[in-house]
Protein backbone atom coordinates (compact mmCIF):
# COMPACT_ATOMS: atom_id res chain seq x y z
CA UNK A 1 0.00 0.00 0.00
CA UNK A 2 1.79 3.36 -1.28
CA UNK A 3 0.99 5.99 1.86
CA UNK A 4 0.92 8.82 -1.65
CA UNK A 5 -2.90 10.43 -0.33
CA UNK A 6 -4.40 11.79 3.20
CA UNK A 7 -4.12 9.07 5.67
CA UNK A 8 -7.71 8.37 7.41
CA UNK A 9 -8.41 7.19 10.35
CA UNK A 10 -12.43 5.17 10.21
CA UNK A 11 -14.13 5.09 13.21
CA UNK A 12 -17.60 3.03 12.54
CA UNK A 13 -20.08 3.03 15.29
CA UNK A 14 -23.83 3.56 16.48
CA UNK A 15 -22.38 6.66 17.99
CA UNK A 16 -25.99 6.81 19.85
CA UNK A 17 -24.87 9.22 21.73
CA UNK A 18 -21.33 10.30 20.69
CA UNK A 19 -18.85 11.06 23.86
CA UNK A 20 -16.01 12.48 25.06
CA UNK A 21 -14.32 8.71 24.70
CA UNK A 22 -14.79 8.91 20.92
CA UNK A 23 -12.91 12.53 21.02
CA UNK A 24 -10.04 10.58 23.06
CA UNK A 25 -9.44 7.83 21.44
CA UNK A 26 -9.74 9.51 17.77
CA UNK A 27 -7.49 11.85 18.63
CA UNK A 28 -4.96 9.42 20.55
CA UNK A 29 -5.41 7.59 17.07
CA UNK A 30 -4.26 10.27 15.14
CA UNK A 31 -1.33 11.34 16.99
CA UNK A 32 -0.05 7.99 17.42
CA UNK A 33 -0.32 6.47 13.81
CA UNK A 34 0.40 9.73 12.20
CA UNK A 35 -3.31 10.61 10.44
CA UNK A 36 -4.34 13.65 8.78
CA UNK A 37 -8.06 12.79 9.95
CA UNK A 38 -10.30 10.78 11.25
CA UNK A 39 -13.88 9.67 9.94
CA UNK A 40 -16.42 8.92 12.58
CA UNK A 41 -19.10 7.10 10.08
CA UNK A 42 -22.37 7.18 12.16
CA UNK A 43 -23.79 3.89 11.19
CA UNK A 44 -27.40 3.53 10.13
CA UNK A 45 -27.65 0.70 11.97
CA UNK A 46 -25.09 -1.83 13.40
CA UNK A 47 -25.88 -5.32 11.54
CA UNK A 48 -25.04 -7.21 15.31
CA UNK A 49 -26.86 -4.46 17.47
CA UNK A 50 -30.63 -4.20 18.15
CA UNK A 51 -33.08 -1.42 16.48
CA UNK A 52 -34.79 -0.98 19.97
CA UNK A 53 -32.84 1.59 21.72
CA UNK A 54 -31.13 3.18 18.79
CA UNK A 55 -31.46 6.92 17.93
CA UNK A 56 -32.39 8.32 14.81
CA UNK A 57 -29.83 8.84 12.36
CA UNK A 58 -29.85 12.73 12.27
CA UNK A 59 -29.83 12.70 16.00
CA UNK A 60 -26.99 10.39 16.44
CA UNK A 61 -25.00 12.61 13.79
CA UNK A 62 -26.00 15.82 15.37
CA UNK A 63 -24.37 14.60 18.55
CA UNK A 64 -21.14 13.59 17.07
CA UNK A 65 -20.96 16.90 15.27
CA UNK A 66 -21.34 18.13 18.84
CA UNK A 67 -18.62 15.94 20.40
CA UNK A 68 -16.36 16.45 17.63
CA UNK A 69 -16.02 20.16 17.39
CA UNK A 70 -12.82 21.70 16.75
CA UNK A 71 -11.15 18.58 15.95
CA UNK A 72 -9.60 16.86 13.11
CA UNK A 73 -12.80 14.75 12.88
CA UNK A 74 -15.44 14.50 10.88
CA UNK A 75 -18.62 13.16 11.36
CA UNK A 76 -20.20 11.24 8.40
CA UNK A 77 -23.57 9.18 7.89
CA UNK A 78 -22.07 8.19 4.04
CA UNK A 79 -23.20 4.52 4.76
CA UNK A 80 -26.38 6.32 4.71
CA UNK A 81 -25.83 7.25 1.14
CA UNK A 82 -23.29 4.56 -0.13
CA UNK A 83 -26.83 1.94 0.96
CA UNK A 84 -23.97 -0.28 2.77
CA UNK A 85 -24.65 -1.91 6.23
CA UNK A 86 -21.67 -3.87 6.18
CA UNK A 87 -18.02 -2.88 6.93
CA UNK A 88 -16.32 -4.70 4.11
CA UNK A 89 -19.50 -3.31 1.76
CA UNK A 90 -18.73 -0.23 2.97
CA UNK A 91 -14.86 -0.50 2.84
CA UNK A 92 -14.51 -1.21 -0.61
CA UNK A 93 -17.17 1.17 -1.67
CA UNK A 94 -14.89 4.30 -0.11
CA UNK A 95 -11.88 3.03 -1.57
CA UNK A 96 -13.78 3.14 -4.85
CA UNK A 97 -15.24 6.74 -4.19
CA UNK A 98 -11.57 7.90 -2.52
CA UNK A 99 -8.59 6.37 -4.35
CA UNK A 100 -6.16 8.94 -2.97
CA UNK A 101 -6.92 8.39 0.91
CA UNK A 102 -5.27 5.84 2.32
CA UNK A 103 -7.74 4.20 5.36
CA UNK A 104 -7.38 2.36 8.18
CA UNK A 105 -9.81 0.76 10.56
CA UNK A 106 -10.26 2.38 14.36
CA UNK A 107 -12.06 -0.13 16.65
CA UNK A 108 -12.25 -0.64 20.59
CA UNK A 109 -11.14 -3.70 22.29
CA UNK A 110 -14.99 -4.82 22.26
CA UNK A 111 -15.09 -4.91 18.51
CA UNK A 112 -12.18 -6.80 18.02
CA UNK A 113 -13.33 -9.22 20.60
CA UNK A 114 -16.38 -10.06 18.33
CA UNK A 115 -15.07 -9.39 15.16
CA UNK A 116 -14.78 -12.85 14.34
CA UNK A 117 -18.57 -12.44 13.49
CA UNK A 118 -18.38 -9.29 11.51
CA UNK A 119 -19.32 -10.75 7.67
CA UNK A 120 -15.87 -11.50 5.33
CA UNK A 121 -13.73 -10.55 8.42
CA UNK A 122 -10.58 -12.27 7.07
CA UNK A 123 -11.24 -10.06 3.76
CA UNK A 124 -11.82 -6.93 5.23
CA UNK A 125 -8.25 -7.09 7.26
CA UNK A 126 -6.69 -7.55 3.85
CA UNK A 127 -8.67 -4.45 2.73
CA UNK A 128 -6.73 -2.03 5.47
CA UNK A 129 -4.69 -1.74 8.67
CA UNK A 130 -7.12 -2.07 11.52
CA UNK A 131 -6.06 -0.22 15.01
CA UNK A 132 -7.66 -1.86 18.21
CA UNK A 133 -7.62 0.74 21.03
CA UNK A 134 -7.34 -0.79 24.72
CA UNK A 135 -11.26 -0.23 26.59
CA UNK A 136 -11.63 -1.05 30.14
CA UNK A 137 -13.21 -4.85 30.77
CA UNK A 138 -12.67 -5.59 27.13
CA UNK A 139 -8.93 -6.23 26.79
CA UNK A 140 -8.77 -10.03 27.91
CA UNK A 141 -11.47 -11.01 25.80
CA UNK A 142 -10.43 -9.22 23.00
CA UNK A 143 -6.46 -10.91 23.16
CA UNK A 144 -8.34 -14.54 23.61
CA UNK A 145 -10.72 -13.95 20.63
CA UNK A 146 -10.44 -15.98 17.37
CA UNK A 147 -9.91 -13.23 15.41
CA UNK A 148 -7.10 -12.15 17.32
CA UNK A 149 -6.05 -15.68 17.20
CA UNK A 150 -5.72 -15.16 13.31
CA UNK A 151 -4.66 -11.45 13.34
CA UNK A 152 -1.81 -11.93 16.26
CA UNK A 153 0.89 -12.98 13.31
CA UNK A 154 0.24 -9.47 11.45
CA UNK A 155 1.23 -7.24 14.55
CA UNK A 156 2.74 -3.59 13.89
CA UNK A 157 3.92 -1.40 16.56
CA UNK A 158 1.93 1.93 16.27
CA UNK A 159 5.62 3.20 15.49
CA UNK A 160 6.08 1.25 12.88
CA UNK A 161 3.41 1.86 11.35
CA UNK A 162 3.46 5.90 11.90
CA UNK A 163 7.28 5.68 10.11
CA UNK A 164 6.26 3.31 7.22
CA UNK A 165 5.98 5.38 4.17
CA UNK A 166 4.24 1.53 2.34
CA UNK A 167 2.67 -0.71 4.78
CA UNK A 168 0.88 -3.86 3.24
CA UNK A 169 -2.70 -4.96 5.21
CA UNK A 170 -3.64 -7.30 7.12
CA UNK A 171 -2.04 -5.23 9.87
CA UNK A 172 -2.71 -5.43 13.18
CA UNK A 173 -1.86 -2.22 15.42
CA UNK A 174 -2.75 -2.27 18.87
CA UNK A 175 -3.05 1.01 20.83
CA UNK A 176 -2.06 1.03 24.28
CA UNK A 177 -3.15 4.27 26.49
CA UNK A 178 -4.09 5.12 29.88
CA UNK A 179 -8.40 3.66 28.77
CA UNK A 180 -11.05 5.40 28.84
CA UNK A 181 -14.29 4.29 30.52
CA UNK A 182 -16.79 6.12 29.02
CA UNK A 183 -19.64 4.76 26.87
CA UNK A 184 -22.96 5.30 24.95
CA UNK A 185 -24.68 2.80 27.44
CA UNK A 186 -23.88 4.79 30.68
CA UNK A 187 -24.91 7.84 29.02
CA UNK A 188 -28.27 6.10 28.25
CA UNK A 189 -28.65 5.13 31.21
CA UNK A 190 -28.05 8.52 32.91
CA UNK A 191 -30.22 10.33 30.20
CA UNK A 192 -32.70 8.27 28.46
CA UNK A 193 -33.76 11.19 26.52
CA UNK A 194 -30.55 12.60 24.80
CA UNK A 195 -31.54 12.28 21.73
CA UNK A 196 -35.13 14.86 21.89
CA UNK A 197 -32.38 17.67 22.22
CA UNK A 198 -31.03 16.92 18.86
CA UNK A 199 -33.72 18.63 16.74
CA UNK A 200 -33.27 20.86 14.32
CA UNK A 201 -32.84 20.34 10.11
CA UNK A 202 -30.73 16.79 9.24
CA UNK A 203 -27.08 17.93 9.56
CA UNK A 204 -24.81 18.20 6.30
CA UNK A 205 -22.80 15.13 5.17
CA UNK A 206 -19.04 16.44 5.89
CA UNK A 207 -17.66 14.04 3.98
CA UNK A 208 -19.88 14.45 1.06
CA UNK A 209 -19.60 18.29 1.11
CA UNK A 210 -16.17 18.23 1.22
CA UNK A 211 -16.07 16.06 -2.20
CA UNK A 212 -17.62 19.46 -3.55
CA UNK A 213 -15.27 22.23 -1.16
CA UNK A 214 -12.32 20.79 -1.30
CA UNK A 215 -9.67 22.49 -2.98
CA UNK A 216 -8.43 19.14 -4.80
CA UNK A 217 -7.69 17.79 -8.70
CA UNK A 218 -10.90 17.43 -9.78
CA UNK A 219 -10.43 14.10 -7.95
CA UNK A 220 -12.23 12.66 -5.31
CA UNK A 221 -9.95 13.60 -2.52
N1 LIG B 1 -14.13 4.50 25.77
C1 LIG B 1 -13.74 3.91 24.65
N2 LIG B 1 -12.49 3.39 24.52
C2 LIG B 1 -12.12 2.75 23.37
N3 LIG B 1 -12.93 2.61 22.27
C3 LIG B 1 -14.16 3.12 22.35
C4 LIG B 1 -14.63 3.79 23.54
N4 LIG B 1 -15.92 4.18 23.30
C5 LIG B 1 -16.23 3.76 22.08
N5 LIG B 1 -15.19 3.12 21.49
C6 LIG B 1 -15.14 2.53 20.15
O1 LIG B 1 -15.73 3.45 19.25
C7 LIG B 1 -16.47 2.75 18.24
C8 LIG B 1 -17.91 3.21 18.24
O2 LIG B 1 -18.45 2.92 19.53
P1 LIG B 1 -19.99 3.01 19.89
O3 LIG B 1 -20.62 4.10 19.09
O4 LIG B 1 -20.59 1.68 19.83
O5 LIG B 1 -19.91 3.52 21.40
P2 LIG B 1 -20.04 2.65 22.70
O6 LIG B 1 -19.72 3.56 23.84
O7 LIG B 1 -19.24 1.40 22.57
O8 LIG B 1 -21.59 2.30 22.65
P3 LIG B 1 -22.46 1.25 23.48
O9 LIG B 1 -22.12 1.46 24.95
O10 LIG B 1 -23.85 1.62 23.12
O11 LIG B 1 -22.07 -0.13 23.00
C9 LIG B 1 -16.33 1.26 18.57
O12 LIG B 1 -15.23 0.74 17.81
C10 LIG B 1 -15.98 1.27 20.05
O13 LIG B 1 -15.23 0.13 20.42
O1 LIG C 1 -19.64 -5.73 8.94
C1 LIG C 1 -20.12 -6.31 9.93
O2 LIG C 1 -20.52 -7.49 9.88
C2 LIG C 1 -20.25 -5.53 11.21
C3 LIG C 1 -20.78 -6.12 12.37
C4 LIG C 1 -20.86 -5.37 13.54
C5 LIG C 1 -20.42 -4.05 13.55
N1 LIG C 1 -19.92 -3.52 12.41
C6 LIG C 1 -19.45 -2.11 12.42
O3 LIG C 1 -18.68 -1.86 13.56
C7 LIG C 1 -18.73 -0.49 13.89
C8 LIG C 1 -18.93 -0.35 15.36
O4 LIG C 1 -20.28 -0.58 15.67
P1 LIG C 1 -20.85 -0.26 17.12
O5 LIG C 1 -22.33 -0.39 16.98
O6 LIG C 1 -20.20 -1.23 18.04
O7 LIG C 1 -20.46 1.14 17.44
C9 LIG C 1 -19.83 0.11 13.00
O8 LIG C 1 -19.21 0.77 11.92
C10 LIG C 1 -20.59 -1.11 12.52
O9 LIG C 1 -21.19 -0.96 11.25
C11 LIG C 1 -19.82 -4.22 11.28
Amino acid sequence: MDRNGPLTGLLGGSFNPAHGGHRRVSLFALEALGLDEVWWMVSPGNPLKPKAGMAPLTARVTAAKRASRAAPIRVTAIEQSLGTRYTIDTVRALKRRFPKRRFVWLMGADNLAQFHLWKDWRALARELPIAVIARPGYDTDALASPAMAWLRRFRLSAAAFANRSEWSAPALIELRFDPDPRSATAIRRADPHWARRMDGPPPRDEVTHSLIHEPSTGHAA
